[in-house]
């Protein structure tokens, strides 16, 4: 897929690796849509973009994307302003294993919503033109975290709906390919998230074991997580693809036994 006059929504866009991927984006001239809870963030970032890019390349819409409702809306205004939709980047994500049950609706819940609703936009099935989702999961998905038992399991959840959805997508010809992300550790403020209690409830006694694993394994600048977020949308050979960026292996692929009778 080519990314000129691409049109794409990327949720949680406003701040770290939602905001390298949309920058990556305007970059290869597509229009973005950031979708994003935090409006002071948002609209921060709309305005550095726009100085950047231009204006009129890009949207800021606040919506949190636990509300099915706002959701929805925010993925018709995108086709709205920008007359279709070609790529869905579920990125938005929280770390919050006090308030667990939200972690789950934001992390997993939110995503599938997201997911169905690019499929109405984009899917052959509904008579349009197709394109590309690409879901965040985390490494955490293959490395737990005792630290964080709940983010593990929704970055679980990503990697087996999205294969699943993909599978589906390949046996409807929906002409959507569904891809996902697992990124190692990234700068961005998610990662001081460790420090707080709020965030990290009865695990935060255990911070410094959790900062050792973030020393032993790295950091990985956004950057590197938007150059793989650019292969998954435009390489039309990847469907169901899971890419894992870490320090040590940069961007490379996880991959399956064959399924056995
Ligand atoms: N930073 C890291 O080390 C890693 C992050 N990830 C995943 O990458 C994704 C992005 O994370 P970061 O950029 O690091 O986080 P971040 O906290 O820097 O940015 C997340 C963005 O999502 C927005 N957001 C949060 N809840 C929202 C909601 N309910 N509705 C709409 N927007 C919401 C925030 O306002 C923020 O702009 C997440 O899914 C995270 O789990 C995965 C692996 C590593
Ligand atoms: C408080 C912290 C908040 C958020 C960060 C999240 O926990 C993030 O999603 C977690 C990332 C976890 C990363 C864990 C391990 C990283 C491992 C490596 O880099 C190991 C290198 C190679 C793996 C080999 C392979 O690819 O199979």
């Amino acid at each position: 897929m080519a990314l000129h006059g691409k049109v794409a929504l990327v949720t949680g866009g406003a701040q770290g690796i939602g905001r390298a991927v949309a920058e990556a984006l305007l970059r290869n001239e597509s229009k973005v849509a950031l979708v994003d809870l935090n409006t002071e963030v948002g609209e921060d970032c709309k305005k550095a973009l726009d100085e950047e890019f231009g204006e009129g390349n890009c949207i800021f819409i606040q919506c949190d994307v636990a509300d099915r409702g706002k959701l929805k809306d925010a993925f018709d205004a995108t086709v709205a302003k920008f007359g279709k939709l070609d790529i869905v980047i579920n990125n938005a994500g929280i770390n919050n294993e006090k308030n667990w049950e939200k972690t789950i609706e934001v992390n997993l819940t939110s995503l599938i919503k997201g997911t169905y609703l690019g499929l109405d936009h984009m899917s052959k099935e509904y008579g349009k033109d197709g394109g590309v989702i690409i879901n965040v999961s985390s490494m955490a998905a293959f490395l737990h975290s005792p630290h964080q038992p709940v983010y593990t399991a929704t970055k679980h959840g990503v990697i087996g709906f999205t294969r699943a959805m993909a599978d589906a997508a390949d046996i409807g010809d929906y002409g959507v390919r569904i891809n996902v992300l697992c990124p190692a550790f990234v700068d961005t403020p998610l990662l001081q998230s460790i420090e707080q209690e709020d965030n990290m409830g009865k695990f935060v006694k255990y911070k410094n074991s959790f900062k050792e694993k973030i020393d032993k394994y790295g950091v990985l600048p956004p950057s590197k997580i938007a150059e793989g977020m650019l292969r998954l949308i435009t390489d039309s050979s990847l469907n169901g693809a899971v890419m894992k960026i870490t320090c040590s292996k940069g961007i490379h692929f996880h991959t399956y036994e064959p399924l056995s009778a």
